[in-house]
């Protein structure tokens, strides 16, 4: 599994395009019959997809973490962005369609991804956190996740959050876990921005659309830098730093944090106007 080391926000004023792109940017995670993982140091969160054609895959034990089975000391959060499919877990079916979320708690020996059409085939992406204790295996389709609307289409921010795994939703250990859709029209994501120094957070855009790009701000507030990304790629988010995105169309992208706390609100909000 590739590592992605943790950066000091003093050398990150320094970093030129490449550089920001090679320790933030994460690309190439969608790859037919593969589940493509990265280990970052940020809280120790694995971020990658598994992308079932064909056969089911199943979810490798790899040496970075020294255990016995992936899940063994960890806890997952799947979403699937693709066509509808399946994750097989410990023998047990859970069907996981656009948008839906299943939890994987700590303890989980065999995890395997199918595909439930050879037209469209799922794309699942994965979030792993190291986990202290148990928590339910659960799954919550997108109608029944918590929902909440911020911003407007005057400010070109109007956007839908869906929260699965959080304090008040999926019980986890340290994941929170949820997506955010912009509206037709809308293209700005977390503006006004915010940063949270208690935990890291992972983007991964999808949902954009052929021949558009997403602009991805990061950066300490007086010191932004940006990357520019294609659909299915995924941005770590270390805990100076802002998260926030323009797209040149509408989009969606699924968030994702580990950390202090549980609370989808524990946020350190910016003044648009002190951005720099
Ligand atoms: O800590 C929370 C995360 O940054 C996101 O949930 C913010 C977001 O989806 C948005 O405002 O569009
Ligand atoms: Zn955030």
């Amino acid at each position: 599994m590739k590592v992605l080391h943790s950066v000091h926000p003093g050398d990150f004023k320094s970093y030129d395009t490449q550089k920001i792109r090679e320790n933030f940017l994460m690309e190439n995670l969608v790859e037919p019959g593969k589940v493509n993982l990265v280990y970052t140091h940020y809280d120790r969160m694995i971020v990658g997809v598994a992308n079932p054609a064909g056969e089911k895959i199943a979810l490798p034990n790899y040496p970075n973490l020294r255990a016995n089975f992936f899940l063994e000391r960890r806890e997952m959060g799947i979403i699937n962005v693709g066509g509808n499919g399946e994750v097989i877990a410990d023998g047990k079916t859970y069907p996981v369609n656009k948008l839906d979320c299943l939890y994987l708690g700590k303890g989980v020996k065999e995890v395997h991804f199918a595909s439930s059409s050879a037209a469209k085939h799922a794309v699942f992406y994965i979030l792993s956190a190291p986990a202290h204790a148990v928590c339910a295996t659960t799954l919550l389709s997108n109608a029944e996740a918590v929902k909440v609307t911020l911003g407007s289409l005057a400010t070109a921010n109007l956007r839908t959050i869906n929260k699965y795994i959080h304090h008040e939703g999926i019980k986890s250990c340290q994941l929170v876990m949820g997506l955010t859709i912009l509206h037709e029209g809308s293209v700005w994501n977390t503006m006004p921005a915010h940063v949270h120094d208690r935990r890291m957070e992972a983007y991964f855009y999808f949902d954009i659309p052929a021949g558009q790009k997403v602009f991805h701000y990061m950066g300490e507030a007086h010191e932004t830098r940006h990357i520019i990304t294609d659909n299915y790629n995924a941005v770590v988010s270390p805990p100076w730093s802002i998260h926030s995105g323009s797209g040149t169309a509408s989009y969606s992208f699924i968030w994702g944090m580990a950390g202090e706390n549980l609370d989808y609100t524990d946020m350190d909000a910016l003044a648009i106007t002190d951005l720099r």
